[in-house]
C-alpha cells in the first residue's frame, strides 16, 4: 500500500529516484576499478592516452559521486511532499467516514491513530528507503565481485561477519517499532497536559486553583517515563552496534595486514592493494548501509501497518448491505426497549427505554443529571447503536438507513456544541455548508436566534473572526482579526447554526439556553416555540418553565422513561416531574416573597 500511494502521488519522481539509485550504485564501484587502473598504469608506465582516459573517467565518476546525493535529497523531499499529501488525504478521508463516536472513545484506536498520523510520511520514506537499500545491495554486489577477484577468502569473511549485524539490527528495529507503540499513551497524555497548560480558556482556572505546577509535574512525569524507555533502547543499541562495529574493524584491519604482506611478496600489485582496500571498505559500508536501510524500512513498515489498519479498517458501526435513504418523516420516531452502554462492560446508560417522538409535535426530555437524556439523542442521530432494542424512523430501523441521509434530515444544538475558530458568518453557515456564503440566509438564522444585532456590530460585522488564535503578530493589534464572544452569545450562534438547517424533519435541542441571560433565554424559547409549532422537535432542558408547553414531556430517571404526558398530566400525577417543577417554582416564589418583604 505504501508503494502504491507513493507511485500514485508521483510516479515520475519514483522513476527518477530509481535511476539515481542505479547510478549511485555503479559510481563508487567504478571509482575503485578506475583507481586500480590508474595506479597500475602509472607503475607500469603505460600509454599516456590510456592513462588520461582512465583519469578522466575517474574524475567523471567523482563528479557523479559528489553531486548525486544533492539530487537524491531533492527527489526524496519532493516524493515525501507528494506522497504524504496523498496519505494525509486518505487517512482523514477514512477517519471522516467513521459513522459514530465509538472509535473516538477507544484508547487503543486513539493510540493507533497517533501512529497512523506519524506514518503519513511513510510512503515516501518506504520508497526512498527501498531504493536506497537496492542501491546499497547493487553497490555491495559490485564491491564483492571486486573483492573476490583479489581474495575470495576475504570476501567470504566480510559477508559472514555481516550476518550477525543483520540479525541484531532487525531485532533492534522491531524493538524500536514496539517502543513507539508502547510509549504512545505517555505521549498522548503529555500532549494533553501540554495543551492544557498552554490553552487560553484553561488559564483562568489553572491559575486560580494554582495547579500549573501540578499539571507541569504530571506532563514531565509522562515525558520522563517515555524517555526512560527510549534511553534503555538507546543503550541496548549502543552496546550491540558498538560490538558489531568493532567486529567489522577487526576484519578490515586483518585483511589490510594480509594484503600488505601479499604485495611485499609480489603476489599483489600496488593497484591490487588499492582495489582491495577500496573494495573492503566499500563492501563494509555498502553492507552497513544496506542493513541500515533494511532495518529502517522494516521499522517504517511496522509503523505504517497502523496507518494501513486505520485506512482499511472495518466500519465502526455495522453498515446495511443495501442502505436505504431516510424518507421524510411521516409518523414519528420510536424507541423500543432500547438498552445502551458506552463500553461492553460498563454501566447501562439506557436500560429499556420505550418512547415515541410523534411527527409535528414538540417532545421534551427532562430528568436528573446522568439520567440518560443526551445519550438518548445521540442514539437518535445514530452516533451509537443500541445494544438491545432498536430505534425506528417511521418503522425503519435506523441501522438500515444510510447514516448521511438520516443526518441530512436532522438539525441539532448539542450541549457541548463547537466554537469554530472561523468568522461569525462561517460559524453559522456551516449549519448548511451548501449555503456557507449565503449572507441572507445566515442573517435570517441569526435574527431568529436573537444574535443578529450583536454580530452586525462586531468590528468587521459577520466577517469578524471569532478567535483569539492570532496568525501573525500584526493580527494582535488589529481588533477585526479576532473577537471573543461570551458563553451566551456563542450559544445563540449555535442555535442560529441549527436554524440554517431549516425545514429538516427533526430538530434536537440539548440545553440550548443554559448559558443565556434571562431575557435572551425568554426570547430564544419564545422563538423556538414559534419555530417548533407543527414541527418535530426534542428539547432537553433543566429549566422546567421552558418545557411546560411541550406536547409530550418524558421524564427520565436512571436510564428509563418513568413518566410521560403533558405538563398538566404530570402535575396531576404528582411524581418526579411535579416534585422538580414545584422545587424550581418555589425557589422563584421564595425570592419574590423575600424581595417584597424587604424594606
Ligand atoms: N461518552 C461517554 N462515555 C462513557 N459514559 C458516558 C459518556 N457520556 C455519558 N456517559 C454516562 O452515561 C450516563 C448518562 O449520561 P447522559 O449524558 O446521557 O445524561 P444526561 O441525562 O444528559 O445528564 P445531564 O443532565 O447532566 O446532561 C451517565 O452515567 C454518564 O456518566
Amino acid at each position: 500500500m505504501a508503494v502504491r500511494i507513493a507511485w500514485l502521488a508521483s510516479h515520475r519522481t519514483v522513476l527518477l529516484l530509481a535511476v539515481a539509485a542505479l547510478v549511485g550504485a555503479a559510481a563508487p564501484v567504478a571509482v575503485t576499478w578506475l583507481t586500480r587502473g590508474v595506479i597500475d598504469q602509472i607503475v607500469a608506465g603505460g600509454p599516456a592516452g590510456l592513462l588520461v582516459g582512465l583519469a578522466t573517467g575517474l574524475a567523471l565518476a567523482g563528479v557523479v559521486t559528489a553531486t548525486l546525493p544533492q539530487l537524491d535529497q531533492y527527489l526524496q523531499a519532493e516524493l515525501n511532499r507528494a506522497a504524504s499529501l496523498t496519505a494525509i488525504e486518505r487517512l482523514h478521508g477514512s477517519v471522516g467516514r467513521l459513522i459514530g463516536l465509538v472509535r473516538f472513545e477507544q484508547p487503543a484506536f486513539l493510540d493507533r491513530l497517533q501512529m497512523a498520523v506519524m506514518a503519513e510520511r511513510g510512503p515516501g520514506d518506504v520508497v526512498a528507503g527501498g531504493l536506497g537499500a537496492a542501491r546499497s545491495v547493487l553497490a555491495l554486489g559490485g564491491f564483492l565481485v571486486s573483492l573476490v577477484v583479489i581474495s575470495p577468502v576475504m570476501a567470504v569473511v566480510v559477508v559472514v561477519a555481516a550476518i550477525p549485524v543483520l540479525v541484531a539490527e532487525l531485532a533492534l528495529s522491531r524493538r524500536r517499532a514496539d517502543l513507539t507503540f508502547t510509549i504512545s499513551p505517555n505521549e498522548r497524555r503529555e500532549l494533553f497536559y501540554r495543551e492544557l497548560l498552554l490553552r487560553a480558556n484553561a488559564a483562568k482556572e489553572t491559575r486560580l486553583f494554582g495547579i500549573t505546577g501540578f499539571l507541569r509535574g504530571r506532563m514531565l512525569t509522562e515525558r520522563r517515563t517515555a524517555d526512560a524507555a527510549r534511553r534503555a533502547l538507546d543503550r541496548r543499541e549502543l552496546a550491540v552496534q558498538g560490538g558489531l562495529a568493532l567486529l567489522g574493524a577487526v576484519v578490515a584491519g586483518g585483511g589490510l595486514v594480509w594484503a600488505v604482506r601479499a604485495a611485499r611478496q609480489g603476489d599483489l600489485s600496488i593497484g591490487d592493494v588499492a582495489l582491495f582496500i577500496g573494495a573492503t571498505a566499500g563492501v563494509q559500508s555498502a553492507l552497513s548501509n544496506a542493513i541500515g536501510q533494511f532495518t529502517l524500512l522494516h521499522q517504517k513498515f511496522l509503523i505504517f501497518d497502523h496507518y494501513r489498519a486505520v485506512v482499511t479498517g472495518p466500519p465502526d458501526l455495522p453498515v446495511a448491505a443495501h442502505p436505504r435513504q431516510a424518507p421524510p418523516l411521516r409518523e414519528g420516531i420510536e424507541l423500543r426497549n432500547v438498552w445502551f452502554r458506552y463500553t461492553p462492560d460498563g454501566p447501562w446508560a439506557l436500560r429499556g427505554v420505550t418512547l415515541t417522538i410523534p411527527v409535528g409535535r414538540a417532545t421534551a426530555l427532562v430528568g436528573r443529571n446522568g439520567s440518560g437524556k443526551s445519550t438518548l439523542i445521540k442514539l437518535l442521530c445514530r452516533l451509537y447503536d443500541p445494544e438491545r432494542g432498536a430505534v425506528y424512523w417511521d418503522g425503519i430501523d435506523l441501522r438500515e438507513l444510510d447514516p448521511a441521509s438520516l443526518r441530512e434530515r436532522v438539525t441539532a444544538v448539542f450541549q457541548d456544541f463547537v466554537e469554530y475558530d472561523l468568522t461569525a458568518a462561517e460559524n453559522i453557515g456551516v449549519g448548511d455548508v451548501t449555503a456557507v456564503d449565503d449572507e441572507d440566509r445566515i442573517r435570517t438564522a441569526a435574527r431568529r436566534a436573537g444574535v443578529d444585532d450583536e454580530l452586525a456590530a462586531l468590528p468587521a460585522g459577520y466577517r469578524t473572526l471569532l478567535s483569539r488564535i492570532f496568525l501573525t503578530e500584526a493580527d494582535r493589534e488589529d481588533p477585526t482579526t479576532g473577537v471573543v464572544l461570551s458563553g451566551g452569545q456563542w450559544q445563540r450562534l449555535a442555535v442560529a447554526r441549527a436554524f440554517m438547517r431549516d425545514g429538516r424533519d427533526l430538530m434536537i435541542l440539548d440545553e440550548p439556553s443554559s448559558g443565556m441571560d434571562a431575557e435572551a433565554e425568554y426570547r430564544i424559547h419564545a422563538g423556538l416555540q414559534r419555530h417548533r409549532a407543527g414541527r418535530t422537535s426534542v428539547l432537553i432542558s433543566h429549566r422546567l418553565g421552558s418545557v411546560r408547553n411541550a406536547d409530550v414531556i418524558a421524564v427520565m430517571d436512571d436510564g428509563v422513561v418513568v413518566e410521560e404526558g403533558t405538563h398538566v398530566d404530570l402535575m396531576n400525577a404528582d411524581g418526579i416531574y411535579a416534585h422538580l417543577f414545584l422545587l424550581q417554582a418555589t425557589g422563584y416564589l421564595d425570592d419574590r416573597a423575600t424581595a417584597e418583604a424587604a424594606p
